[in-house]
């Protein structure tokens, strides 16, 4: 049996500078701070933009590596308890009715290792139960939690912070939730790990492309391109029948996407991020926005870089209408590298006004020292998958950036602050 899963609940970071990454969500991105710990052995800054919410903890270092660490201790919730050479984001972290009995379920299984069996943590606001996993993909973890019988601000031990410098208001940076979370990773692994999530957390798949292959994923394997795409969602407990108590039916799910990449075409962004994250991960993550014009248009602003496709891409006549079929200008999507997508379909229930669904997205330049994690916004207008023509030009927008000097100068650069 599966363990059901409610929501998300939050995606943590293991970063060496905890302030030098929030100042960046801070400043760049408009996440807010909300709550902070910080102990002799411990930094954490929690940080939200609508219902989406990052953990920034301090990575520890090779010292604090093997020192057994007590569950009393509010790190362990983020599963941060392995040393990891570089920056990255590592807990996925879910909420779940009944810690325990999820947890019975997933030790019931082959394959699901506890960093953390259930536990408890408590302050004077109330308590939670927490349980971490390890996940098929790379270090990425997940940690199972009830936060049903807590008050405080976040999670014991958190103060509240009230933000002196707040970000951009709603109507300039209408982000509202984590919309997907895409994980690179190694040629011939998605079958495990598509069944791993069904097994333990009764994830469905779902198809990118109508003339997806059940068993093959949706493969782009020519033009230079590369690449396996599966995605997968968790159990609608709505659709399903199932009433979870506590489960809050409006709450959007979010999607999971394996990127893994194909050998034919030469070496590619998935390979990597795989060698300069040194193993699978977590690429990137998608930020649902309600205005992505509005919002690529404020993190410009505040210094976000966003990937751009060649030029090329706004000024194709067939795309140039597309835009403007869809009520944008190009030129204004051109500025900031935004992608437009559009599915013709055939049912009713979610069309647009002109009987299309769109998709829009634009991708930011990688976030860490490292070119490994990005942030992607995306709004979908009527539009529930992926598009093709996105996927290739994010994907040529990429390899560009990979062989022009900018992405050299950074590995150089990172030589360098290592050598010092
Ligand atoms: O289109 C998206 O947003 C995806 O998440 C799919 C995707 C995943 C990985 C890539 O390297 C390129 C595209
Ligand atoms: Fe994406």
């Amino acid at each position: 049996m599966a363990a059901y899963l409610s929501r998300l609940h939050h995606i943590s970071l293991q970063v060496s500078n905890v302030d030098k990454v929030a100042h960046e969500l801070v400043s760049r991105f408009q996440f807010n701070v909300f709550a902070a710990r910080r102990t002799d052995r411990a930094k954490q800054l929690a940080l939200r933009r609508g219902s989406a919410v990052f953990v920034v903890n301090e990575r520890p270092s090779l010292s604090d590596c093997g020192a057994v660490r007590d569950h009393r201790d509010a790190g362990c919730v983020f599963g941060t308890h392995e040393h990891y050479p570089v920056d990255t984001v590592s807990n996925v972290c879910f909420e779940v009715t009944d810690v325990p009995s999820a947890s019975r379920a997933l030790r019931d299984q082959d394959g699901c290792e506890f960093l953390q069996p259930p536990a408890e943590l408590q302050d004077d606001r109330g308590r939670v139960t927490f349980s971490i996993v390890r996940s098929p993909v790379g270090n990425v973890c997940h940690t199972l939690i009830d936060s049903s019988r807590y008050q405080g601000p976040f999670l014991p031990g958190f103060r509240e912070v009230s933000s002196g410098c707040q970000g951009a208001d709603r109507s300039r940076c209408p982000i509202t939730h984590f919309d997907h979370i895409t994980y690179a990773c190694p040629r011939s692994s998605t079958v495990h790990i598509t069944n791993w999530y069904r097994r333990n957390f009764g994830f469905q798949r779902f198809f990118i492309d109508r003339n997806e292959d059940v068993d093959e994923g949706y493969v782009l394997n020519h033009d230079g391109i590369g690449l396996r795409l599966t995605a997968m969602e968790y159990w609608k407990c709505s659709e399903s029948g199932i009433k979870l108590p506590f489960k809050d039916e409006k709450e959007p799910d979010c999607k999971f996407v394996i990127a893994e990449s194909l050998p034919e075409q030469g070496r590619n962004q998935v390979d990597t991020f795989l060698d300069e994250h040194r193993g699978a991960g977590i690429q990137h993550i998608g930020l649902y926005t309600e205005d992505i014009v509005k919002t690529a248009q404020t993190l410009s602003q505040a210094g976000v870089q966003f990937f751009s496709p060649p030029p090329a891409y706004y000024t194709e006549v067939g795309k140039q209408q597309e835009m403007l079929d869809a009520g944008y200008d190009p030129q204004t999507l051109s500025r900031y590298g935004i992608l437009l997508d559009t599915d013709i379909q055939t049912d009713t229930d979610r069309q647009t006004t002109d009987g299309q669904r769109h998709l829009l997205q634009v991708f930011t330049k990688p976030v860490f020292a490292e070119d490994t994690f990005f942030l992607e916004l995306i709004e979908r207008r009527g539009a529930t998958g992926f598009g093709e023509g996105n996927i290739r030009a994010l994907w040529r927008s990429v390899q560009a950036y990979m062989e022009n000097g900018e992405h050299q100068e950074r590995q150089s650069n990172n030589q360098l602050s290592k050598q010092r």
